[in-house]
């Protein structure tokens, strides 16, 4: 048995469209409607039929699902929740994609005091965003992370893995918290880290424009890549998820400084090691099975 009827999704962009196609690849017989607040991407999202309707209201979008799932950046999830709480229907199970969970959960609670929320990230994503942007394969192998408060209803969080599972993901269940601090460390600081250098090498007037482009093709257009992420989505990124954020670069900023004293100081042993210990950690990660399955990763589809 399918574990939602009729699902609704609120954002129409890189997440919210994903979603829409893999449901529709997966659980054909699903009833999928979507809203998002630009008019542009509603026209797009009728224009590409990937929904069954799309609605000119959030409220009209709600009002017979049984799942919903907040698709927008995670600044916006509150307001986007509030919009549509009088029409949500009381049995309905609302969930969200927000890369930090935390947060998420505080403005979701709040603005749907009586609702049953599942909150859950998916894992997957690409650069790039838009209702153009999403298709039905990225979350094919990837983990879903569901984090729900203390007393969620079991059978609502085993109904929203079930989604997941039958839309390819892998699912894994932790506190928000918890969440908040992997994702920091392997998601949100790497993010940080790919602005900066990307901003630093454009202020250098000796490798800018032209000659950032001819030679990207060394470590640096990894991160070229990574900093063409969407402003709005990771503003609220760094925003809503300070504190873990802002721990995680502490130590990281005090390992560069020693990297730093280690290349003054001429001390090749220690660079050494620590490239011999991070480069077991990436076989370590394709022996597991999780590379990316290519470099270019969420370019496949175009
Ligand atoms: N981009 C990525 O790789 C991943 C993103 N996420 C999370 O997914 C969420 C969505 O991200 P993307 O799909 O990448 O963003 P996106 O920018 O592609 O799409 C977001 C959509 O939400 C709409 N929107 C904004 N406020 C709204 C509101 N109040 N009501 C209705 N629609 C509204 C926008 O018009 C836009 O079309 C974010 O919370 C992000 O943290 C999670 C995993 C990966
Ligand atoms: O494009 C990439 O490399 C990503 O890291 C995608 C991504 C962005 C945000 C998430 O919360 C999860 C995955």
């Amino acid at each position: 048995m399918l574990p939602f009827a009729r699902v609704t999704i609120i954002g129409i962009g890189l997440i919210g469209s994903s979603i829409a196609r893999a449901t529709r690849a997966a659980m054909p017989s699903v009833a999928l409607t979507g809203y998002d607040a630009d008019p542009e991407v509603r026209e797009i999202a009728e224009r590409l039929d990937m929904f069954d309707d799309v609605a000119s209201s959030s409220g009209a979008a709600v009002i017979d699902a049984d799942l919903v799932i907040l698709c927008v950046p995670v600044g916006a999830m509150e307001a986007a929740a509030r919009e549509f709480a009088a029409e949500l229907p009381a049995e309905a199970v609302v969930s969200d994609v927000g890369s930090c969970k935390a947060e998420v959960v505080r403005a979701l609670a709040s603005a749907l005091p009586n609702a049953t929320i599942v909150p859950a990230h998916p894992v997957a994503g690409t650069e790039r965003s838009g209702p153009e942007a999403g298709f039905a394969t990225l979350f094919h192998k990837r983990w879903c992370i569901l984090t729900p408060p203390e007393g969620t209803d079991a059978l609502a969080v085993e109904r929203v893995a079930e989604f997941w599972r039958r839309l390819g993901a892998e699912i894994e269940t932790m506190a928000p918290d918890h969440h908040d601090r992997v994702l920091a460390i392997t998601s949100h600081l790497p993010h940080l880290i790919a602005y900066t250098i990307v901003g630093t090498a454009s202020d250098m007037e000796e490798v800018t424009q032209s000659e950032v482009i001819k030679y990207s093709a060394g470590g640096f257009r990894d991160f070229t890549r990574i900093a063409a992420s969407d402003p709005t989505m990771w503003r609220d990124v760094f925003l809503a998820n300070r504190e873990a954020v802002l721990d995680m670069l502490q130590r990281f900023s005090e390992d560069l400084s020693a990297l730093q004293r280690a290349i003054r100081w001429g001390k090749g042993d220690e660079l050494f090691d620590l490239f011999t210990k991070t480069r077991a950690v990436r076989r370590g990660i394709i022996e597991q099975g999780q590379d990316d399955p290519a470099p270019d990763f969420g370019r496949t589809h175009e």
